[in-house]
């Protein structure tokens, strides 16, 4: 029975324990922490379920345009209520993976996870389980996954005290809303989550170290959320890097590199993550890790060591929770030996949490822009879509782009409320190389904000008949 030892029991991690167990494999998971990882108790989950709190708080603010008149204190944030919600949610996710695990047959070990080869270059590994109780076991293993994931950075000018400076797994422990948020570093986490604060009523001064939210997004897409912001009163400082964060005696300072400040109730760093795998032992089976620390893998996860796999934010191919599990059952796939594909990063779909929604899969519009890769595009805002219209949106937009000689389709953008869930008819065009003619003629309902993307197809292919 091959001996299958599970360092972190994030996504990464136990996904790849539940397809490891059923194959007979003899699966141990090692976990510092609870089950379902970073991911289910202090990022994606928590973040998810607090934006949809922010959901409902801002559905109110356009209830007036459709006929319905609500008194705005009515719609008051009950902030314990909130946070409550979000923790309660997140343990019992955690509950949930593992029972599932336990169903399985797999070994869940409450401890830290570290290797104690003898000498790197060894044909079997041992990885030592530091456990709660204070004790040590040590396990042999025929294989082993390392899924340690990653934690927030820390700024050294700016290191969380948990009260005015924060992170973002720190936030659910505040008793009232922030008056006056600012956040720091405007990638997908500073993003959703200063959408999130505007939503639920607070004001957000976003610190961008460049000239706009979401420099790795759809530029069309990040034009439209500095919008939203703007209407609802939020503020942007864009090239401006956060040296440090000082408290005041209201709250806290902002120092920019370049001499500016900005004052506000409390800072909420999100400036990156760190991968877990400092203090993992690498050293002692020969693993070097990486820039920045993350550890090197390729597409079926194998690390430069023979038996050593690694999955997830650890080794920072994309920091996704979807990725992370695909490449965590790839990894057990290909120790089992079964057969397995190599994981294809052009077909992952991936969604910003805002308001609006940002999805992506597929080529960008940079790439096609850059002529990196040939390809023929369509943008059809919103504001054409009969549904849209109903139900009184105005901003957002479909894009679709497709080879330009067999209307291949190679990517999409949608940015509307529901966008994780319109983005999947295209995900899917892009995994099976459907064409802009496969979604010119499925039926889409009337009226439907998902016809727009039968739409592009229609109007991308009329193109093909021009050629
Ligand atoms: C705010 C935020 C929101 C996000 N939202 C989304 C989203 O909406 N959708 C999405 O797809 N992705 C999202 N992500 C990304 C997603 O959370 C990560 O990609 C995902 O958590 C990676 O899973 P993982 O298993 O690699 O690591 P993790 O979830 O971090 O799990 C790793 C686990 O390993 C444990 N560990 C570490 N070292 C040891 C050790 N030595 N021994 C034992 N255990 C150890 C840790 O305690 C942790 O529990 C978000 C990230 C952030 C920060
Ligand atoms: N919805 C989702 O799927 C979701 C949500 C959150 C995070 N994630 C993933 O997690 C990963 C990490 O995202 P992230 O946003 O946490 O980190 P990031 O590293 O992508 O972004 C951090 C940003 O902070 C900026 N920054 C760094 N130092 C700064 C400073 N001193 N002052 C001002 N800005 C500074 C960086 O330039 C960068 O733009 C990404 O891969 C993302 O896709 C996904």
């Amino acid at each position: 029975m091959t001996r299958i030892v599970i360092m972190g029991g994030g996504p990464a991690g136990y996904e790849a324990a539940l397809v490891a167990a059923p194959h007979g494999a003899d699966v141990t998971v090692v976990e510092r922490d609870g089950l379902g990882g970073a991911c289910v108790l202090y990022d994606c989950v928590p973040s998810k379920t607090y934006i949809a709190s922010a959901g409902a708080r801002s559905a109110f603010r356009n209830a007036g345009e459709l006929g319905i008149r609500t008194e705005n204190s009515e719609a008051a944030v009950d902030v314990p209520v909130v946070h409550g919600r979000v923790k309660g949610l997140a343990l019992a996710q955690s509950a949930d993976v593992r029972a599932k695990l336990q169903r399985e047959g797999v070994r869940i070990i409450t401890g830290t996870a570290r290797f104690c080869d003898d000498a790197p270059g060894l044909a079997q590994h041992r990885v030592v389980a530091h456990t709660s109780d204070g004790g040590t076991e040590v396990l042999p293993a025929d294989v082993v996954l390392i899924a340690t994931g990653a934690t927030p950075r820390v700024l050294p000018g700016a290191v969380p005290d948990g009260e005015r400076i924060l992170d973002w797994r720190q936030i659910y422990d505040l008793t009232e809303l922030p008056e006056h948020l600012i956040v720091i570093g405007s990638g997908v986490t500073g993003a959703e989550f200063a959408s999130a604060y505007t939503e639920i009523g607070v004001k957000v001064t976003l610190v961008s170290s460049r000239d706009r939210v979401l420099p790795h997004e759809d530029a069309d897409a990040a034009a439209v959320l500095e919008d939203v912001f703007t209407e609802r009163g939020s503020e942007m400082a864009k090239h401006a890097r956060a040296s440090r964060v000082e408290r005041t005696e209201k709250g806290v300072k902002v120092y920019l590199e370049d001499g500016r400040t900005v004052e506000g109730s409390h800072a909420l760093m999100t400036v990156g993550s760190v991968p877990n795998t400092a203090d993992i032992g690498l050293d002692r089976i020969g693993i070097e890790p990486g820039k920045g620390g993350f550890i090197p893998v390729d597409r079926v996860s194998r690390t430069s060591v023979s038996g050593v796999y690694a999955a997830g934010d650890c080794t920072g191919v994309l920091m996704l929770a979807s990725v992370a599990a695909m490449q965590g059952r790839i990894a057990m796939w290909h120790a089992l030996g079964e057969g397995v594909q190599p994981i294809r990063l052009k077909t992952v779909a991936a969604n910003v949490f805002t308001n609006p929604e940002i999805a992506t899969v597929g080529i960008s519009q940079q790439a096609i822009d850059s002529g990196e890769v040939p390809a023929r595009t369509i943008m059809l805002p919103l504001a054409t879509n009969p549904r849209a219209k109903m139900e009184g949106l105005r901003r957002g937009f479909v894009k679709l782009f497709c080879r330009p000689a067999t209307g291949v389709v190679i990517g999409g953008v949608v940015v509307a409320p529901s966008a994780s869930e319109l983005i999947l008819p295209i995900a899917l065009a892009v995994q099976n190389q459907l064409t802009v003619e496969h979604l010119a003629h499925t039926f889409s309902v009337y009226p439907s904000l998902s016809g727009s993307i039968t739409d592009a197809g229609r109007q991308l292919m009329r193109h093909d008949d021009l050629d």
